[in-house]
């Protein structure tokens, strides 16, 4: 169908694509793309979006016009929606085959205001970071006003929104104001298409399609998929959640692009943006799908050559190389004019960018010590790779890493301009996935509503890994009934079974009890080459290492390998990958777990590697375990596959499984290897308890876990079994456990809560600064009873995960204070605390600092706070609470005889709002601190406090810095009344 009929047929579904949400950003966004491709010009741009029109009139004057502009015009329009909107949205779309390259109908720009409109999507991106000072340039230039500079800030706008204005004013006062702003960005920031393409030889032309053309195909399948071709990238792929690390609160969804972008940028002068996730999260896809997007020629379009290289590959080349052999060698042999290229390559450094996926898989660990900056010089692998991230070779080149955060060290750190982190999927974003990978709407419905029924099981499909595991071996899954998995041994013992079962024939249809002891001996075999490859950091196996473990034919058919994917030639068929890591990983743990002939000290030194990493200890102890020599240049830094590898131990060791390992292994050398497993998660433990420093007088028994302590809760989870978990915590006497900034998901949460409710006496839980989320906040309900105080500032919770906090809250005499700072709270959650004040008569705490709370939530708030008899401390500081909403609480709280604590900080309160307090403290006889800084109070409203603190002792502060008041003013009130502090 051509693309006018597709616009056409579709209209009401492009008009609502645009129109439905309540914002205007996708139609601003394909507008700003049209403008850049030359579709629209600046005239349609001003007739589509000029007049104040409701956001539907505008979309359909758009869908009109460009209608009328005919077939190229509508098939562009296609790729803009395409490009703009959410995968969500997509379903059910058809988008025809345009894919708009770096293309300007309309050809080079010649003046600046053409270069607004050709950057137009770029510029939109880059200046959101730097509105300020720009606007600060168009002003001392002369070009804006500062009442210009105010109506492009109004805050109604969104940071895009407000980029636009700016833009459009620009556009308004022509030339001279259009060439200021250009002036004043950087000139790598800016691409004029016809620049760069008038600079691109018919050689360079030609290796970038060639290059185009080779990541297009090797990122069109995910290796997952076995090259099953049942699902592309496109099909398959489902957005997970990205955050800036460190969190800012100010940068809400991340999207694709801002992976390379400006936002978030910490050290300009680095070149080297690091993603970073857990295993399984999902990194080398996102990789994947930013290749892929390049390509296509519709992300990233002002990155000419973007070369990708897997450090899982870099690690097995052995010669030393220059750079220029490293591109063309391991990514894209250029026919002809290779000298030519590479220097327009040095040359335009910002119109390149490198990625390279799995740092940590790299034999090496990360140093800055060997300097190299010479791009024709040869050298080891690992010096160009360290020197290209340092920007000591090739400054200027923009470089994206992935790797697991544990395998960042801080010399690396020093050379990041940002780190993205990878969170996995997000609830809905779990049952994308499901509906993705099931085209029967039955079936996906039952996976569904079956993974969120169990929701240990949901915990685990936030991680991607598992997400795809739980989908493929669906039937498995629906199959087991009450005994769904709830640990990660169970979910990989599922997909291994799932891979059997495959096997068998058909009139036999299910796998028999002793599936596993069926197929020891592929499994042992596959088991000695993954450990193999574990401890000499391998993850890629020439055909002479597998023949070397004896895997066979009918063992590679079985698919857990999968040919090595290589840029080069699509497919490697002399080497061989574990479909993912993690099932490399699980191999080498069942290898430790069934070997007979194993030596007696593996597990203990696997466990002590990792709760004590000391230096020099790597994983060459493993070796001890199949005895044979290898190669001597492993990475020795202590590597998270071994804490993955113990804990697959820990539960192919548990009661539960003994059944099916005792087939396949003496049951009393199992017995044995568990209780190994047991003794050294006990010391693992007591170790940490030694590291408690004693309280000073007057603090409390306070513990910082270690990283490891959260890897010894998450084995003991997978050994289900409730006595470990008790033994485990007995000892432990702390009134504080503290794991800020630990990665605790709802997976850990889950492992948390397993062992954490055996604790003797209650704990306050500070779980700040983590990707707790909502499930992670029902994971935890097992344990809340054991909590006096749960610290979740910084966890992406929502209302809903406060509803089923306080639902279980309510009947936990222990839990007495929350503290839940910058999270995505609105007014509804403010219900459930009234709820909670209402049932609970000993709560003391509740702080909500920096959400999203108005008036509304103060009204329900209050409902509460007149039945509270123990409430002391209430924290509301950076919500929207206004005069309205102080006036409400104040009213509340006045019959207050416990309160001692109450901030209102930076919540828009004015005199009027000043005055009700001032009646609060009149009254309040426990009330000693009222926080009031940076609001919008003056004289008035100081003078009511002033009067109200006349007659009230119990106050000592109130603070009132950053409000309405004169130098005079704060001067003279000061000496009047000295528990003023402004
Ligand atoms: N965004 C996504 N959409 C669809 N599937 C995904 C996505 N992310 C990950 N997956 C699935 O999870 C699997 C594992 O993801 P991936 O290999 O990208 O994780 P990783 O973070 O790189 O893991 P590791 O650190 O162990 O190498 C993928 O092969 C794919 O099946």
């Amino acid at each position: 169908m051509c693309a006018q009929q597709l616009v056409l047929r579709q209209r009401m579904e492009l008009l609502r694509a645009l129109s439905c949400g309540a914002t205007a950003e996708p139609l601003d966004c394909v507008l700003d793309l049209l403008l850049s491709w030359g579709v629209l010009v600046w005239e349609d741009y001003q007739s589509v979006r000029g007049l104040a029109k409701p956001l539907c009139s505008n979309t359909r004057d758009l869908l009109d016009l460009v209608y009328s502009k005919g077939e190229q015009a509508c098939s562009l329009l296609l790729a803009a929606f395409n490009q703009v909107l959410p995968e969500s949205q997509k379903a059910g779309l058809c988008f025809g085959k345009c894919r708009p390259v770096g293309l300007n109908a309309k050809g080079t720009p010649t003046t600046a205001c053409q270069v607004l409109l050709s950057d137009r999507p770029i510029l939109v991106r880059k200046l959101r970071d730097r509105l300020d000072d720009t606007l600060d340039a168009l002003l001392e230039a002369g070009c804006f006003t500062s009442k210009d500079c105010d109506e492009v800030l109004l805050p109604v706008y969104t940071p895009s929104q407000k980029v636009r204005r700016l833009l459009d004013q620009v556009m308004f006062r022509g030339e001279g104001a259009a060439n200021v702003l250009l002036r004043y960005l950087p000139q790598e920031d800016i691409t004029t298409p016809g620049k760069e393409e008038k600079q691109l030889s018919a050689e360079c032309l030609l290796y970038q399609k060639k290059l185009r053309s080779s990541v297009l195909a090797q990122a069109h399948f995910l290796s997952t998929y076995g090259g099953t071709g049942r699902f592309s990238l496109d099909d398959i792929y489902t957005e997970s959640l990205l955050e800036l690390l460190p969190a800012d609160r100010a940068t809400t969804a991340l999207g694709l692009e801002d992976v390379v972008g400006l936002v978030g940028t910490l050290n300009e002068e680095a070149d080297t943006v690091l993603v970073s996730g857990e295993a399984g999260t999902g990194k080398s896809t996102l990789l994947q799908r930013l290749h892929l997007l390049w390509a296509r020629g519709v992300l990233l379009t002002e990155i000419l050559l973007l070369f990708p290289f897997s450090c899982r590959k870099l690690s097995a080349e052995k010669r030393a190389l220059s750079l220029k052999e490293l591109l063309f060698l391991h990514c894209c042999w250029p026919d002809r004019g290779q000298d030519e290229l590479f220097q327009f390559i040095l040359d335009h450094p910002h119109l390149v960018l490198f990625t390279f996926d799995g740092l940590d898989e790299f034999r090496k660990s990360f140093t800055d010590e060997e300097r190299h900056c010479c791009p024709t010089q040869q050298a080891p692998v690992p010096v160009l790779l360290f020197n290209l991230l340092q920007g000591t070779l090739m400054k200027g080149v923009r470089k994206v890493v992935t790797s697991r955060p544990h395998a960042v060290s801080p010399a690396l750190k020093r050379y990041l301009r940002k780190e993205v982190f990878v969170k996995g999927f997000s609830p809905e974003g779990i049952a994308c996935f499901v509906r993705k990978h099931h085209s029967d709407p039955t079936i996906a419905n039952r996976v569904v509503e079956s993974v969120q029924a169990n929701t240990a099981l949901l915990g685990l499909c936030h991680i991607p890994v598992f997400c795809w595991i739980v989908s493929k071996c669906y039937k498995e899954l629906l199959g087991c009934g009450e005994g769904s998995p709830q640990t990660i041994t169970d979910v990989y013992l599922m997909v291994l079974q799932h891979f059997f079962q495959r096997r068998v024939p058909q009139e036999h249809q299910v796998l028999g009890k002793g599936w596993l002891q069926e197929h020891l001996e592929t499994v042992v075999r596959l088991g000695r080459l993954a450990l193999e490859g574990v401890e000499t950091s391998c993850y890629v196996f020439p055909a002479a290492q597998m023949q070397n473990c004896g895997i066979t034919e009918q063992d590679i058919k079985l698919g857990f390998l999968i040919h090595c994917k290589d840029l080069s030639d699509s497919t490697d068929c002399s080497r061989y990958e574990f479909l993912h890591i993690t099932l490399q990983c699980f191999f080498a743990a069942i290898h430790i777990v069934l070997n007979k002939h194993g030596n007696r000290s593996v597990i203990p030194k696997l466990f002590e590697s990792q709760c004590r990493p000391l230096p020099g200890l790597n994983c060459m102890f493993l070796r001890q375990c199949i005895n044979h020599s290898v190669e001597d240049d492993t990475n020795t830094e202590e590597t998270p596959n071994l804490q993955i590898m113990a804990k697959f131990v820990s539960g192919l060791l548990s009661q539960r499984h003994r059944n099916l390992l005792s087939r396949s292994c003496p049951a009393v050398t199992l017995e044995w290897r568990a209780k190994q497993v047991l003794k050294c998660l006990s010391t693992g433990m007591q170790r940490h308890f030694k590291t408690i420093p004693r309280p000073v007088e007057g603090e409390k028994k306070s513990m910082h876990a270690m990283p490891s302590f959260v890897w010894l809760i998450k084995c003991i989870y997978e050994m289900q079994e409730s006595q470990i978990a008790k033994e485990a915590v007995a000892k432990l006497e702390v009134e504080h456990l503290k794991l800020t900034y630990c990665n605790i998901g709802p997976v850990e949460c889950t492992a948390l809560a397993y062992v954490l409710q055996h604790l003797q006496s209650p704990i306050g839980l500070q779980l700040d600064c983590n990707t707790v989320g909502d499930v992670g906040v029902e994971q935890l309900l097992p344990c809340l009873h054991v909590c006096h105080s749960l610290y979740l500032r910084n966890n992406n919770i929502s209302d809903e995960g406060i509803r089923k906090l306080v639902e279980k809250g309510i009947h936990c005499e222990n839990f007495k204070k929350v503290a839940l700072f910058n999270n995505k709270l609105t007014d509804e959650c403010t219900k459930h605390f009234a709820w909670l004040l209402k049932s609970k008569q000993n709560f003391l705490s509740i702080r909500l600092g920096n959400n999203n709370i108005t008036s509304q939530g103060a009204t329900h708030l209050a409902e509460g706070l007149g039945y509270s008899q123990s409430l002391q401390y209430l924290g509301l500081w950076g919500n929207k609470i206004g005069d309205k909403g102080a006036e409400t609480l104040a009213e509340a709280l006045k019959d207050s005889t416990t309160l001692i604590w109450f901030s209102l900080v930076d919540n828009g309160v004015g005199n009027s709002g000043a005055r009700a307090l001032a009646k609060l403290v009149r009254r309040s006889t426990t009330l000693t601190e009222l926080w009031l800084n940076q609001n919008c109070i003056s004289r008035d409203g100081v003078e009511h406090l002033i009067q109200a603190l006349e007659v009230n002792s119990s106050v000592k502060d109130v603070w009132l810095r950053g409000n309405n008041l004169s130098p005079e003013e704060v001067e003279e009130l000061s000496l009047r009344e000295s528990r003023l502090t402004f």
